[in-house]
């Protein structure tokens, strides 16, 4: 796992194509890190005044809620800039980092969610903000807002989530994404979908272009999110042609960081979490099948930059970095053991990877050519995938150690 550039980024986002996305990577984490695992990380970051709503008392186990009267500073804008901005999914874990980065550039938000994946706790932390609304809501159903941009993200995106109820993960792909057309197409909002690398199934070509066509079991039990998101591509061009609605497609590779829940099954959580806990990790077949990992700051930066952009064609957003299952296990074990000890609590023996059957269908190989990001949004990935890993460690952990997970 060669790191690129392993010094500390303090500042994430671009001024470009007319919109600042700059925001201070000490601000963001004191977003989502207990101010232990931020000081690890950043001697210099802020002691914690708005991120953590909850206090631990380990000697009567009970948690202390805050309503909090302060909020993070965000910019203050002039009219004509500041954005009436809807994120669909916002209390996931993509959605929960692309709503901290617009409320801290001082948009308005409005989040959507049914809480079927996403947790409310995920951006509490900006519930009562003036520039801030919650709504619960499932995208299937209409919705109607004044907006000027909207980010579609909703929609299960870990395998179990989304072959857990497979009929309304197509539902919510179809229907909720029609719902959100018809409100661009009424609003004239800019609309940008999150889209997947699943669009290329298991891919014959390699590294996946955008224009190829893909390699998908339309009958195998990830169908549901491969075809559901294939069609709500053909849906967003169907409006672009027919109703001149101004539409953005991002194919995101696989993303991890914090607030990604624990349990959801993806292999980025699954490893940390059995590291921690000095389980056995769990590698799916042989795990020579690769995957290609970016970090969830990166792909916030290329949301908003694809956002903002004129680019109408689908673009690729994923780190090039390319592990196989199994090395990318053992680099995982070496960076927890690696923060286990410098918190004085090594693991008594080393945690142990075992093998277990892969599910069908699992794609082969996948990774993506950025090209066009590059050329379009001069956009590439900043962090490296042990950096990522590290910081998601440090979450994880403080999350164990305050009896949260
Ligand atoms: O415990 C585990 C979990 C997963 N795996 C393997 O790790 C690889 C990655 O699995 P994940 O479940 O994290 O993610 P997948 O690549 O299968 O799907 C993902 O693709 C891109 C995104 O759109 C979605 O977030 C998700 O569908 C697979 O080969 C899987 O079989 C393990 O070896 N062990």
């Amino acid at each position: 796992m060669a790191s690129q550039k392993d010094e500390n980024i303090q500042v994430v986002g671009h001024e470009r194509f007319g919109f600042d996305s700059r925001a201070e990577t000490k601000t963001l984490r004191s977003l989502y890190l207990s101010p232990s695992a931020n000081k690890d990380l950043d001697a210099n970051s802020q002691n914690q005044e708005y991120g953590s709503q909850s206090t631990y008392d380990k000697a009567s186990n009970t948690v202390k809620y805050t309503t909090l009267a302060n909020f993070p500073p965000v910019r203050l804008l002039p009219n004509s800039e500041r954005k009436r901005i809807l994120v669909t999914g916002g209390a996931g874990f993509v959605g929960s980092h692309l709503v901290d980065r617009l409320m801290l550039l001082g948009h308005e938000v409005t989040v959507l969610d049914n809480f079927f994946t996403g947790s409310r706790t995920t951006v509490s932390h900006w519930v009562g903000h003036p520039n801030f609304e919650l709504v619960r809501h499932d995208v299937v159903e209409p919705f109607l807002i004044e907006v000027d941009q909207i980010y579609h993200l909703a929609c299960p995106a870990s395998p179990p989530h989304y072959q857990y109820n497979a009929v309304k993960t197509l539902k919510t792909s179809f229907q909720g994404t029609l719902n959100m057309l018809g409100l661009a197409k009424r609003t004239k909002a800019r609309f940008l979908i999150s889209s997947t690398s699943e669009v290329y199934g298991d891919p014959e070509e390699h590294p996946q272009r955008e224009d190829y066509w893909g390699h998908v079991n339309c009958i195998g039990p990830r169908a549901c999110y491969d075809e559901g998101k294939r069609v709500a591509e053909s849906l967003t061009y169907g409006y672009s042609r027919q109703d001149g609605v101004e539409v953005r497609v991002a194919r995101i590779f696989n993303t991890f960081g914090p607030r990604m829940n624990p349990y959801d099954g993806r292999v980025v959580s699954n490893f940390i979490i059995q590291a921690l806990k000095g389980e056995d990790m769990t590698v799916y077949g042989d795990g020579s099948q690769t995957r290609s990992f970016q970090y969830v700051h990166d792909l916030v930066d290329g949301l908003i930059l694809l956002m903002n952009s004129d680019e109408e064609r689908p673009v690729n957003l994923g780190n090039q970095d390319e592990f196989t299952i199994l090395e990318f296990a053992e680099a995982v074990r070496d960076i927890v053991e690696k923060v286990q000890k410098e918190k004085g609590n090594p693991l008594a023996k080393r945690v142990n990877i075992i093998h277990k059957e892969i599910p069908q269908d699992d794609p082969q190989r996948r990774r993506p050519d950025t090209t066009r990001a590059k050329e379009t949004l001069q956009w590439q990935p900043q962090w490296s995938v042990r950096q990522g890993v590290e910081e998601m460690v440090r979450y994880y952990y403080t999350q164990i150690e305050e009896k949260k997970l």
